[in-house]
């Protein structure tokens, strides 16, 4: 048995969104976010599930709290929900929105447990999208407003901060319809980006400028893409597919531009940055967020969208696909890891979303013997271990996630946590992977 240590101050955590854990949608003033109206639209969501009341997170946080000490968890990484600070996206704050983000970084605290926050997981005030959403450049200067309220009051207790978590994902609910806001409107769609990135530097200025403690950053949806074959066309469909889904936001960040290519691609749709918009995005982060679950083939497609890619899951042998369709792949964590270590300047990075939904079968006690996900974390892991093994500054690595919770369109059925919630008692019962954690916490190693 081969057993692989980790560096010794190595972040070991979990991670959940505001959206699809808290609930509470409509509690203690918090206004309406595009998710609830999302989900309270007919035909929307799987099932016509909705995040109404999810995991109740907003009522039990002190005993998920207290359960993530007994996993042995090192860190939190949760969203805040823009609309309990600022119910109309902006004007009057509201106070009973901002002491519940204090009782959670004060009770994470207490159980030695760092705090990673990210301010924004999708959930934009729908009183913003009225007006345009993040199609509208005044978004950005809402976005740094909420971004100052949030470090003024938790900026002394929060070690990590990020500004978005994967914008990509914003950009494809302008573009396929499948996420909120919903709109199929290709000509907004990469002004939605430029806005996304704009806002993620003022915010970062704004932490800057404040001289708060902690580090700031930025979470990317950095999937791995590798073409279907060596031909041309699927070797372009693929560089496209990375120039979308990574170089559009990894390449202002860290190279102050955008990708030529895709800018030559989009033409009239493209981003148009005003003077000064790149120097802003490119103000230095202090890591990168990287969520990892998958490896997709892509080919050259006519009909593949605006694109003209089609991408489908790339299972490695061996392993069969998950609950989500998605191919299993580890070497393709350590394929984006080095990316990030030779193309982008090697920064720190934690790993703040990997995980697998499975096909949960809970005995009479409602305990899960997810041994598929105990795999998925391990081999993911050792991917991760061969990374840092090789140079690149992996400070942590937060499991997708703590708890069972809603999966956007997907709604409740598909199952991601190490700990189960039966949502009919809202229960918390720990899956083997959750011992299988704490014992990887324990030892800091994973073993071969
Ligand atoms: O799908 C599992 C998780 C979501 O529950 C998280 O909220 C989100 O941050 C997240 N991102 C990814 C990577 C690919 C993806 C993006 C958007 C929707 C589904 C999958 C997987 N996940």
């Amino acid at each position: 048995m081969i057993v692989k240590a980790f560096p010794q101050d190595f972040v070991w955590g979990v991670s959940t969104s505001a959206y699809q854990v808290e609930g509470a949608w409509n509690e203690d003033g918090k206004g309406e976010s595009i998710w609830d109206r999302f989900c309270h639209t007919p035909y929307r969501i799987a099932n016509g599930d909705t995040g109404d009341i999810a995991c109740d997170h907003y009522h039990r946080m002190p005993e998920d709290v207290a359960l993530m000490k007994e996993l042995g968890v090192k860190g939190y990484r949760f969203s805040i929900a823009w609309t309990r600070i600022f119910p109309d996206g902006k004007g009057k704050v509201n106070p009973k929105g901002l002491d519940f983000y204090d009782r959670l970084v004060d009770e994470l605290g207490k159980a030695g447990i760092l705090a990673n926050a990210t301010l924004n997981h999708w959930d934009l005030p729908q009183a913003l999208q009225d007006l345009g959403g993040w199609a509208n450049r005044d978004t950005t200067d809402r976005f740094a407003e909420y971004a100052r309220v949030m470090f003024d009051r938790l900026g002394d207790r929060v070690a990590l901060w990020a500004t978005h978590n994967e914008p990509v994902v914003v950009t494809s609910g302008y573009l396929g319809g499948s996420m909120a806001p919903g709109l199929a409107d290709a000509s907004v769609a990469y002004r939605v980006a430029h806005h996304l990135n704009l806002a993620h530097g003022k915010a970062v200025q704004v932490f800057r400028q404040g001289g708060y403690p902690g580090k700031i950053g930025i979470v990317l949806d950095l999937q791995n893409y590798i073409p279907e074959s060596d031909s041309e066309a699927d070797v372009l469909a693929t560089q496209r597919m990375l120039d979308h889904s990574h170089h559009l936001f990894l390449d202002p960040i860290f190279k102050r531009q955008y990708p030529q290519g895709l800018m030559e691609w989009l033409g009239t749709i493209a981003p148009q940055p005003q003077e000064g918009d790149m120097e802003i995005i490119s103000t230095p982060i202090d890591f990168l967020g990287l969520n990892y679950y998958f490896t997709l083939k892509v080919r050259y497609e006519p009909w593949g969208g605006l694109l003209k890619a089609a991408a489908r899951p790339f299972s490695a042998p061996m392993w069969s696909q998950t609950e989500m369709g998605w191919g299993v792949h580890p070497e393709g964590l350590t394929a984006i890891l080095l990316k990030l270590r030779n193309h982008y300047g090697n920064p720190d990075i934690y790993i703040t979303e990997n995980g697998t939904a499975a096909p949960d079968q809970p005995d009479e006690h409602g305990f899960v013997q997810d041994r598929e996900r105990i795999a998925y974390l391990r081999r993911h892991l050792i991917a991760a271990h061969d990374a840092i093994q090789q140079g690149v500054n992996l400070r942590g690595y937060f499991v997708w996630s703590f708890m069972d919770n809603f999966e956007w369109a997907l709604g409740y059925r598909p199952r991601f946590g190490i700990v189960r919630v039966d949502y009919a008692t809202q229960k918390r019962i720990p899956k083997l992977s959750a011992y299988w954690y704490r014992e990887v916490i324990r030892q800091n190693a994973v073993w071969e």
